[in-house]
């Protein structure tokens, strides 16, 4: 059986314990590979290496950084099929998705930041007798902590910044998808990144690899991506060291659809944010809200496309468009959203179960059908609490003041989406919600460069663009008398 180490100091090492677990493909229930469990010894040894890494990283000229990371999403451009055939099999995610979303996004990772960070400038102010400059230096070892639903995009979408700022990280996937972490250690060394710039540990959160990087006292900053209660721990653990903290967490974001909106474009694009990657995105808009005098045809229109134009099934079919949940378990935890919705008097328009014709290989997989409920308040569990699937409620308002305020009704604010053909609407609503992430007729629109984090339980701080430079960075004013 295949095993999966950890990556440190540019060598592929197992425990020194010799503990393993299982890597499960949640499609089919197969036992795919053994990963080596890390603690805080391979922690430790990770960012040492970083440590070490890091005296020359650091001070390697800018351009000469950006080009061996340019090299780097070479790399992943030329082992695509590796990338995408292992995220596939550690997320049950579909080809469609994983071979246009997750693994380009990975290039355009590296892309983006070895390319943007030499061109930023510092600033300088001159006074009376005197001047000042900044100057910019890496903080250092960064933690990297990374979740299941796009393990390599979000994991590089820390790392390349963070490297491209010069600093040395020690990254720790999510145990449920350690396949393309380590693929990515393989790429390093093929395209020349010195040893200990990038190290995987493999491992669990609470009590394991997580905590460990979380608490370690050399490591400068963590970033992280992941549930809110987790963000909450990761914080406990590093106050002792006074870490520096880029959280992007947990959603339950609005979806406003007006009724003067292009009714068309706003379903199928409401398809899209309510099912892509099984529901399983922190930008979802689980929460639909229809202006009352289309909610019915908003309603039948998202159930007709459900039951006719999703495919569920087989992740590696290019012609599906739904594929299986990270885990069983995490199965379990959205049917229990779906339980608690009927127990609340809602109805079930479509899903809420199993498919019922999927292949004999998928019987053991972890399979939702896609799932429209309406009739439920504000106050039911499933309107309140981030469900993580391909769930969504839908909820009738009547007035433009009603919809801002059912929309930031919520502990969370990552993102929103409006859908309104009057450009003066579009203006106030965005700008009343609660928010980090605003689209207005469209969602999952990307640009590297804008900022990127939520509001509220949501998350701390931006990353994106010159933001994550100045997470990535410290400055450092020189007042040179004159
Ligand atoms: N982007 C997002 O907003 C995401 C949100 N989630 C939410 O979180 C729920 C659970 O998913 P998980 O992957 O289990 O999320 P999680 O927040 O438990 O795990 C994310 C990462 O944090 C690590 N971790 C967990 N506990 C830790 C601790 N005490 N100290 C340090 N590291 C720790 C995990 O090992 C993993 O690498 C999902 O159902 C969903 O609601 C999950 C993934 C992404
Ligand atoms: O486009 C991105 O950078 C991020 C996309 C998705 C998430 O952040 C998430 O689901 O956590």
């Amino acid at each position: 059986m295949k095993e999966i180490k950890h990556f440190i100091n540019g060598e592929f090492i197992s425990s020194t314990n010799g503990k393993t677990f299982p890597d499960i493909n949640p499609a089919t229930g197969e036992v795919i590979a053994q990963v080596c469990e890390g603690g805080a010894k391979e922690v430790d040894l990770a960012v040492q290496a970083a440590k070490q890494a890091f005296k020359t990283w650091g001070k390697m000229p800018q351009a000469k950084r950006s080009a061996l990371l340019l090299k780097l999403a070479e790399g992943i451009r030329a082992r695509a099929d590796d990338f995408i055939q292992a995220e596939i099999a550690d997320t049950g995610k579909p080809i469609s998705l994983a071979s246009h979303i997750d693994i380009p996004r990975g290039s355009a990772n590296f892309e983006q930041f070895a390319e943007h960070f030499k061109y930023v400038a510092t600033e300088c102010y001159e006074m009376e007798g005197a001047l000042n400059y900044a100057l910019r230096v890496p903080v250092g070892v960064i933690g990297v902590i990374s979740p299941w639903n796009f393990p390599l995009l979000l994991m590089t979408w820390k790392v390349a910044p963070a490297l491209a700022a010069g600093n040395c990280v020690v990254v720790k996937p999510s145990e449920e998808t350690p396949a393309t972490a380590s693929l990515l250690g393989e790429v390093c060394n093929a395209v020349g990144i010195p040893a200990g710039v990038y190290n995987v540990v493999q491992g669990f959160g609470k009590d394991s690899a997580g905590e460990a990087l979380s608490e370690h006292p050399d490591v400068r900053a963590i970033t992280f991506t992941g549930e809110t209660t987790t963000g909450k721990a990761i914080m406990r653990k590093a106050a002792d060291s006074l870490k520096k903290l880029s959280f992007e967490l947990g959603g339950k974001n609005p979806n406003l659809i007006f009724a003067d909106a292009d009714l068309e474009e706003a379903l199928n694009t409401t398809m899209r944010s309510s099912f892509a990657n099984q529901g399983q995105v922190c930008l979802c808009g689980s929460r639909v809200y229809a202006e009352r005098s289309i909610f019915d045809k908003v309603v039948a229109g998202l159930v007709k496309r459900a039951t006719e134009t999703v495919k569920v099934g087989d992740p590696l079919n290019p012609q599906t468009t739904l594929g299986s949940l990270i885990s069983q378990g995490h199965w379990e935890r959205v049917m229990s959203y779906i339980d608690s919705a009927k127990a609340d008097g809602a109805t079930i328009h479509c899903g809420g179960k199993r498919p019922a014709d999927l292949p004999a290989k998928f019987t053991k997989g972890a399979f939702l059908e896609p799932t429209v409920i309406t009739g439920l308040d504000r106050h039911c569990k499933a309107q309140k609490e981030e469900i993580f699937g391909p769930v969504i409620t839908v909820t009738p308002f009547d007035t433009e003041a009603e919809a801002i305020e059912l929309a930031n009704d919520t502990q969370y604010g990552l993102s929103a989406t409006v859908w309104t053909s009057q450009l003066q609407r579009a203006h106030t609503v965005a700008a009343a919600m609660e928010a980090g992430i605003l689209w207005v007729n469209t969602w999952f629109l990307r640009d590297l460069r804008t900022p990127f984090g939520g509001m509220k339980n949501s998350g701390i701080g931006r990353e994106g663009g010159v933001h994550s430079l100045e997470f990535y960075s410290e400055l450092k004013n020189v007042c040179i008398k004159l």
